[in-house]
């Protein structure tokens, strides 16, 4: 296989054997041998499903590849075979590279054994040696965090907890080729921001398979696709071809043929315009209160926050208050609100900085700022012992419905030049939920809408 080539499948195949019963599971087993042994044609007692039928597929190294489909259309039979923990019917593939993949839940551990005997088991499988396990067990417990479970047996862990480890043990095994589930990283929200970082940084050297129903998250996070149906390819291409393709597939499934995307003719004579306009009367208003509904449900996250720090300074608290300075734990969209961050100096810093960013779930930034563009000219010098704080005051933007985290960081230095000395990846969890379906990442506020129908 040509060496810039991670990952190629040639025509492959799986047939699974349904069996109605049990027993006629034993049948199969016994009968068509005696039958062979009689010479008598063999009977067979199971019905065929073939859930992957001629797929070929290659990807290059560094690439990262989202696959896309409806359940049951062969995502995981096809991934289990890359990875090489079932074995295909017909058809060949070959990978260049060390394969790790999270896959299946619990898949690879042992559970009679502890977490910490299972971390042993299952980086040996990925070729770690015992010395290198425990060169790195700290790392992996770190990233893990399941506190005192490590030393329980897996059994007894939720399956959060055996995302968790399973995780943290593929991040540390040095491996080429990476395949996720997107529906197995998914846990706890925090720790699904984690799994993301982790994931954004591998793509930059490794070769990335990530599956998802998610349309936008493959366009997210990956630059090409493949789009699976009824175990066959339905389609190869970017990432954004292949997912407004695959959208478009299920709208006419919902909506019928008819459900097409084509270009809009933008040429209307008569018009009748109807207008809705936020200054107009107070029952429109209220009606765009509930269209703009949007709730904010903050959680302060700082005590259980990943991130990093030099030990020169260190961020006190951040905070979303109101216009007023007040706490909430429930926001609008729309709404004026502060975002306020509160370090304390530990050294002398000639031109402090402190930031925020707002990204989603999969670690995607959405929007930020910080402080240096409105101070730079009038530089503020902290000393040792005091005290600074940031306002961010701001219109918070309609967002769709999901988990959001607010990142927070104090620096010194300018543009080009600066140090990163407290940083918190999850300062704030915000869970959003609204009564209307938002698309896009970002959302506005609109002061007027209008709908013109021509006569
Ligand atoms: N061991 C098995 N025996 C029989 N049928 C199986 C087996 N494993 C999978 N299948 C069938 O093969 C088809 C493809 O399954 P697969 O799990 O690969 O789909 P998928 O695209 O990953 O679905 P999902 O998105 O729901 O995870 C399904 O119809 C499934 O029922």
């Amino acid at each position: 296989m040509c060496s810039d080539i991670a990952i190629k499948v040639e025509g492959l195949s799986k047939r699974f054997e349904i069996f109605d019963q049990p027993r006629d599971r034993l049948k199969q087993m016994l009968v068509p041998r005696v039958q062979r042994a009689l010479s008598k044609p063999q009977s067979q007692f199971f019905k065929e499903f073939w859930a992957l039928k001629g797929v070929s597929l290659e990807v290059k190294r560094g690439d990262t590849v989202g696959i896309i489909g409806r359940n049951g259309s062969g995502k995981s039979t096809l991934l289990q075979i890359i990875c090489g923990t079932l074995t295909p019917t017909m058809g060949k593939v070959e990978t260049n590279g060390k394969v790790a993949a999270l896959l299946e839940l619990g898949s690879g551990f042992n559970p009679e054994f502890t977490g910490r005997e299972n971390v042993y088991l299952n980086a040996s499988l990925y070729g770690l040696s015992e010395s290198q396990v425990t060169e790195r067990f700290a790392k992996i417990e770190k990233f893990a965090e399941i506190g005192d479970f490590i030393d329980q047996p897996v059994k007894t862990y939720s399956s959060g907890m055996m995302v968790r480890l399973a995780f943290a043990v593929i991040a540390h095994v040095d491996a080429d080729i990476l395949v996720v589930d997107e529906a197995l990283s998914v846990g706890d929200a925090v720790f699904t921001q984690k799994c993301m970082r982790f994931i954004r940084s591998f793509q930059e050297h490794g070769t990335l398979l990530f599956v998802s129903h998610d349309a936008s998250a493959v366009q997210n996070l990956c630059k090409s696709a493949v789009w699976l149906g009824n175990g066959e390819v339905r389609l190869t291409g970017t990432a954004k071809d292949v997912s407004e393709a695959y959208l478009q597939y299920n709208l006419q499934e919902i909506y019928g043929e008819k459900a097409e995307l084509s270009s809009l003719d933008n040429e209307v004579s008569n018009i009748e315009r109807v207008n809705f306009d936020e200054s107009q009367n107070q029952n429109q208003n209220q009606s765009q209160e509930q269209i703009y509904s949007s709730n904010y449900h903050i959680k302060n996250n700082l005590s259980e926050a990943n991130g990093w720090t030099t030990g020169d300074a260190n961020i006190n608290s951040v905070e979303l208050l109101d216009e007023d300075g007040n706490l909430s734990p429930v926001f609008k969209g729309g709404e004026k609100v502060k975002l306020k961050i509160q370090v304390e100096a530990y050294k002398d810093f000639v031109q402090p900085i402190l930031g925020f960013l707002v990204k989603d779930r999969l670690g995607q930034d959405l929007f930020g700022e910080n402080t240096l563009p409105f101070t730079s000219l009038d530089s503020r010098p902290v000393k040792a012992g005091q005290s600074l704080e940031g306002e961010f005051c701001f219109d918070l933007p309609m967002l769709p419905d999901g988990q959001y985290f607010v990142m927070a960081s104090f620096a010194d230095g300018d543009l080009h030049n600066n140090v990163q000395h407290h940083w918190l990846h999850d300062a704030i969890v915000i869970n959003i939920s609204s009564n209307k379906i938002r698309w896009g990442l970002v959302g506005i506020k609109f002061n007027k809408v209008s709908l013109d129908i021509s006569i």
